[in-house]
Formats: C-alpha cells, structure tokens, sequence
C-alpha cells in the first residue's frame, strides 16, 4: 500500500467501499492493456453474458474486450457490446477495474460502462450466451443454468458464485449508479482463478 493507503494504480479521490484478501504485496507489473466491459439495466434488470470460450469461460460477465487501435475506451466498449450481443446502448463510464493474475507482467485497466437503455434484441453469439438477471430483492435465489435470452417474471439473482470474485464488491455500486476505481490481483490454481486480494473505492 502506499502512503495514501490506495494500491498502486488508483487515483486518489476514492473512498474505501471493500477490501480484503492476503497479507501480501500487490502484484508488480510493467505494463496495461485496455479492456471494456459493458453492463445492461433494464427496470429492475440485468443483463449478463454466459461467457463460453477463452479468458473467464463459464463464468457470467458483462460484454467487453480490447480495446483495439486507434479506439477510444467507449468506441470499443459499444463495439464489443453489439459484437457480443447484438444490442446497442447508450453506455456510460462507471468504472475502472485493475485486474491482474500472477504470472504475468501487464495488469488489464479495465473501463467498466453501464446503460439504462437498449435497442436491439440480446442475441446468443458464439462467444456470449445473454441472460437476464433480477436486480430486485424478490429474485430466485440460485444459480441457475437454463437462462437463454428471456425477461420472464421469475428471473435468477445475480449469479455472483459464478462471476469473477471481486464483481460482488464493486457491481451493486455500479447498479446504484454510482462509479468506482478497484483492483483485484488473482492467482491461477489449475483451471481456476483465485482472488488473492482487492480492493475498491467509491469515486468521490
Ligand atoms: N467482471 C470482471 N471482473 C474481473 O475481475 N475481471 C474481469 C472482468 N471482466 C473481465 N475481466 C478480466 C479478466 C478477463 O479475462 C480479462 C479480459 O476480459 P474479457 O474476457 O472481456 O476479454 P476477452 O478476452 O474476451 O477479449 P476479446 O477477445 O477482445 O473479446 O479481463
């Protein structure tokens, strides 16, 4: 931690929401690679992607991936989200997340987006299969494995048991429509990512 209490990589005006994790040091790196990830609220809805290849496969995610060349962060951010999903939206920042994994030497800056708005049919791609999630505490407890693209009454919580650890510290922040800066530095045990240590602030 440095003087300020903040894990390298953050700005300054945050307010502490979570942290947690090991007594060891943050993960050293040289280097960042630009992400996006996009998230849908729809009512009382959220709209998540079954990720089903690659990088975080099984796991439900937001929309997103690099940002490519001579993109902007939103460019890439509204690409990835119709690519993935076949919707456009009105997306805005609502945060960064620093994620690392041990092992190798870049963190991934992610730019977390959200909308309120839609237009377009969620659509199951090769790499994303959409789902909706309720945001409203009446939801089914659960994880459940049959979502398909529905809006159905009778939607699944949010499957935060099959997301990315750090996810349930810093997304009802983002559903709030509040924005946030974390980090979360992950090992690899096999097959799965561990969280090794986080941290997440409310930005100010
Ligand atoms: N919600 C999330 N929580 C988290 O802790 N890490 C996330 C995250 N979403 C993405 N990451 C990290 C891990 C993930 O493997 C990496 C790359 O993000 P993505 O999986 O969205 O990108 P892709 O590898 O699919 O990129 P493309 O091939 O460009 O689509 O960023």
């Amino acid at each position: 931690m440095g003087a300020t209490g903040l894990p390298p990589g953050m700005d300054s005006n945050l307010t502490e929401l979570a942290k947690g994790g090991c007594e060891i040091d943050w993960q050293p790196y040289t280097q960042t690679r630009f992400y996006t990830n996009a998230f849908i609220i729809s009512d009382d809805k959220l709209l998540l992607g079954f990720k089903k290849r690659g990088f975080g496969a099984n796991l439900y995610n937001g929309f997103g991936g690099k940002v490519e060349p001579g993109e902007t962060p939103a460019q890439a951010a509204a690409r990835e989200l119709k690519e993935e999903s076949g919707i456009d939206a009105p997306l805005e920042h609502a945060g960064v997340l620093i994620f690392l994994t041990e092992g190798t030497e870049w963190a991934f800056h992610i730019d977390v987006f959200s909308a309120r708005s839609y237009t377009g049919e969620p659509t199951e791609t090769d790499e994303m299969r959409p789902g909706w999630f309720s945001l409203s505490e009446n939801s089914i407890n659960g994880n459940d494995d049959r979502l398909g693209v529905s809006s159905s009454p009778g939607l699944p919580s949010i499957p935060y048991s099959k997301m990315w650890a750090d996810d349930i510290y810093w997304l009802p922040h983002l559903v709030e429509g509040k924005k946030f800066m974390g980090r979360a530095d992950f090992a690899k045990e096999g097959d799965k990512f561990i969280m090794r240590k986080f941290w997440f602030g409310a930005v100010c």
